[in-house]
């Protein structure tokens, strides 16, 4: 009941999706597992793309038995190795004539310094990089699939971000817990210079902060760990965490605030760093020079 109190937010949207393809990110446990398995409920087709393609088979087959819809398919993705992000973009461009919704879930927080296979530090490198490239790859297929949408989980971390441009990477200065509110901040600049860009396209993209969550995010912290456990009665379950990634891919009438950030199914304030359009220009600039994607 506390829990209940505490976790506000529900997505009430009634949509069915017998047709519509869905690719869920980091699908194979937490916010994401929750996320694929109401989309599945609700009939999509949906893509689990996962690092660990075992978990993912095992969390398929769960989903597949719980919802009846045997359309959950698992799919190599790993975000810290940008051939690996070309490899399951090009196997779906391949597989699907359509992609209507595409949930940037996965991430990682506060891991020691560590360098993606392309040199890129972790936390920018997966949670923001990985997640512009993939998006990159796949947006003609969301367009020609419009109206389709982009859902980025961010974070509230985002409000203690700042995007140093001359330390982007972190080697001058690297803390695990900036490097990840930088990173959430980047999800959410990400979003809005996005949704200028999708105008008149029929795309439409959110950016969401999906509450306090018992999730695994947390494994890298020992302390976070404890916090978690300590406040376990007050923080939400990853199926109540998914509640406002559902309401921004579902709800009925939501083109109107695309580029907005979302949390408790409700428009959220974002910090001022978050809404300067220079510096998200900017961001979008670096990260195709870093990604080697043409700046348009
Ligand atoms: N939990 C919380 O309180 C909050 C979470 N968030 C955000 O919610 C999102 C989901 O997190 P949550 O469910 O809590 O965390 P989990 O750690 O439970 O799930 C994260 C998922 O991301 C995957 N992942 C990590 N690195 C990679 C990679 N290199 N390539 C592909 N997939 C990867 C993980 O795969 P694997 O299992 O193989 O490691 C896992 O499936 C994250 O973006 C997080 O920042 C935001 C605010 C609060
Ligand atoms: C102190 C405190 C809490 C700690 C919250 C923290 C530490 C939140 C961290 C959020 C993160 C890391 C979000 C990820 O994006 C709880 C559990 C709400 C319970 C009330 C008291």
């Amino acid at each position: 009941q506390i829990r209940k109190m505490l976790s506000s937010g529900v997505c009430t949207s009634t949509v069915q999706l017998p047709g519509k393809v869905a690719v869920v990110t980091g699908a194979n446990t937490g916010i994401g597992k929750e996320t694929a398995k109401e989309l599945a409920k609700r009939g999509a087709r949906v893509y689990l793309a996962c690092r660990d393609v075992q978990k993912g088979e095992s969390v398929a087959r769960e989903i597949q038995n719980m919802t009846g819809n045997q359309q959950v398919l698992v799919r190599k993705l790993d975000l810290a190795d940008t051939k690996s992000i070309r490899a399951f973009a090009k196997g779906f461009l391949a597989e699907e004539k359509h992609l209507h919704i595409l949930i940037n879930n996965a991430g990682v927080m506060m891991c020691p310094y560590s360098k993606t296979a392309d040199g890129f530090e972790t936390h920018i490198g997966v949670n923001h990089l990985g997640h512009f490239l993939l998006t990159h790859l796949l947006l003609e297929k969301l367009k020609e699939s419009a109206p389709s949408r982009v859902v980025n989980v961010s974070s509230l971390a985002h409000h203690m971000g700042r995007i140093h441009f001359h330390n982007l990477q972190g080697e001058k200065f690297y803390h695990a817990g900036l490097a990840y509110c930088n990173s959430k901040l980047a999800n959410v600049l990400f979003t809005q210079e996005l949704a200028r860009r999708l105008k008149g396209s029929g795309v439409t993209t959110y950016s969401v902060h999906p509450g306090t969550v018992d999730s695994e995010l947390v494994r890298h912290s020992s302390l976070l760990r404890w916090i978690w456990w300590l406040f376990s009665f007050f923080i939400k379950t990853p199926q109540q965490g998914a509640q406002t990634s559902l309401y921004c891919a579902l709800t009925e009438g939501l083109e109107v605030l695309s580029g907005n950030h979302f949390s408790d199914c409700h428009v959220a304030w974002v910090s001022a760093q978050a809404r300067n359009e220079t510096v998200a220009r900017r961001l979008w600039d670096v990260s195709c020079d870093l990604l080697g994607i043409p700046m348009d």
